[in-house]
C-alpha cells in the first residue's frame, strides 16, 4: 500500500513494533491525542463565529492571561485524555500543578504521563494567525500502584517515548515522534481522518530564515546580538530572511521544512527566556534531534538538562544543526 495514504491509525498500528514499550498503549495513547485535536480542530476553525475569542479573565500560573480557547484545549485534552485508562499523569501550561488520574480499578494501573501545551502562540489566536498543541509523553518512574508524583513530571527530555504537536494552521496537522523518526500527518476535513502526508520529515542541515522576537533585540546578551548580525550580513549565503510569526509550532514547522533557526533566548527582561522545558522545549527538542536538527539552550542540549519545576523556562535555540551550532559558537565566545 503506498505509504501516503496510510491513515494515522493505520500507520500506529504499522509501527508498534518500534515502539519500546508494549504496542497497543501508545495507540491508545496517540488514539487520544488525535481525537481531541480534532475537538480543538473544529473550536478553532469557529472561533470568530462563537463566543470563544478573547481573554478568559483569568491568569495561569506563569501569570499569563487566559484566553478563552486556552481554557476550552486544556479541558478537552485533560478529558479526553483522562479516559483512556493509560495515562496516570497530566502536566499542562494552564494548570497550576499536576493532575492524578486514577486507573478505573482505583489500584493507580496507568504507566504514562503526558505534558502538554494546550494551545500555543495564544497571542495570534484572536487574529486568525496559526496555533498549536504540543505534547511530550513519558514513562513513570514511580512504581505502578501507587499515586503519581513529581518525580514523574521532572524528567530529562531524554527520557522521553514520545513527543509531537498538532498545528492549526492553512490545514490541520499532526507531527509526532517516538524515537524513530518524525511523521506528519494531514487532516482531511471532510472526512475526520488524518493521513500521513510528509514521511521522514528532516531539517535541512542549514537554511535561511531566522526566527527571532527582535523587539527585544536591545535585551539580548552580546552572543544573539552578534548572531544576528551575522545572519544580516552581506557574505555567503547571507543575508538570511527573518521570519517570525509568534507561535512556536508553526515557526518550528515552516523551519523544519524549509530550513532555519527559531530563538527565544534569554534577555535582560527574562532571566530563562520565555519557553517552557517541559512541555514547550523538551518535546520540539525529541522532534528536533530525531528530524536531524538540533536543539539546546546555547550551552548544552535541551533534553540533557535535569528540570527542577514544573513551568520552568529555559533559552532555547532550535532547528537546522548547521545554524544552532554557529549560534552556539556566538554564544560561546
Ligand atoms: O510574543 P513573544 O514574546 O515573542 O512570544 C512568542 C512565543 O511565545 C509563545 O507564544 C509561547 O507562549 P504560549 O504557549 O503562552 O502561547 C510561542 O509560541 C511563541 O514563539
Amino acid at each position: 500500500m503506498d505509504k501516503k495514504n496510510l491513515t494515522l491509525g493505520e500507520f500506529i498500528i504499522e509501527n508498534q513494533d518500534s515502539f519500546q514499550y508494549t504496542s497497543g498503549e501508545l495507540s491508545r495513547l496517540l488514539n487520544g491525542l488525535r481525537l481531541a485535536a480534532k475537538v480543538v480542530n473544529h473550536e478553532v476553525n469557529k472561533a470568530g463565529l462563537v463566543d470563544i475569542i478573547g481573554a478568559a479573565g483569568d491568569t495561569n500560573i506563569q501569570g499569563e492571561n487566559q484566553q478563552k480557547l486556552d481554557v476550552l484545549a486544556n479541558e478537552k485534552f485533560i478529558q479526553t485524555l483522562s479516559k483512556r485508562e493509560i495515562v496516570c499523569g497530566i502536566a499542562s501550561e494552564e494548570e497550576d500543578d499536576f493532575i492524578s488520574i486514577n486507573s478505573f480499578d482505583k489500584q493507580h494501573q496507568n504507566k504514562y504521563i503526558v505534558l502538554i501545551d494546550p494551545l500555543d502562540g495564544s497571542s495570534n489566536i484572536d487574529v486568525n494567525v496559526s496555533v498549536g498543541t504540543i505534547f511530550s509523553i513519558y514513562r513513570r518512574i514511580t512504581p505502578v500502584g501507587t499515586p503519581v508524583a513529581i518525580e514523574d513530571f521532572l524528567q530529562p527530555g531524554r527520557n522521553q517515548v514520545a513527543a509531537g504537536y498538532i498545528i492549526y494552521g492553512t490545514s490541520t496537522m499532526l507531527v509526532y515522534t517516538t524515537g524513530d523518526g518524525v511523521n506528519g500527518f494531514t487532516l482531511n476535513p471532510a472526512l475526520g481522518t488524518f493521513y500521513l502526508s510528509h514521511p521522514n520529515m528532516e531539517f535541512p542541515e542549514t537554511g535561511k530564515i531566522y526566527s527571532v522576537n527582535e523587539g527585544n533585540y536591545v535585551h539580548f546578551p552580546q552572543g544573539v546580538k552578534d548572531y544576528i548580525k551575522y545572519c544580516q550580513e552581506e557574505e555567503g549565503d547571507r543575508p538570511y530572511t527573518s521570519r517570525y510569526i509568534g507561535s512556536l509550532v508553526s515557526d518550528f514547522h515552516r523551519n523544519m521544512i524549509k530550513g532555519g533557526i527559531y530563538m527565544y533566548p534569554k534577555s535582560s527582561k527574562a532571566s530563562n527566556g520565555k519557553l517552557r522545558l517541559l512541555y514547550e522545549c523538551n518535546p520540539m527538542a525529541f522532534l528536533a534531534e530525531q528530524a536531524k536538527g538540533k536543539a539546546s539552550n546555547g550551552h548544552q542540549p535541551i533534553m540533557e538538562i535535569e528540570p527542577t519545576e514544573l513551568h520552568e523556562r529555559v533559552p532555547f535555540f532550535c532547528g537546522s544543526k548547521k545554524m544552532v551550532e554557529k549560534a552556539e559558537e556566538f554564544m560561546n565566545a
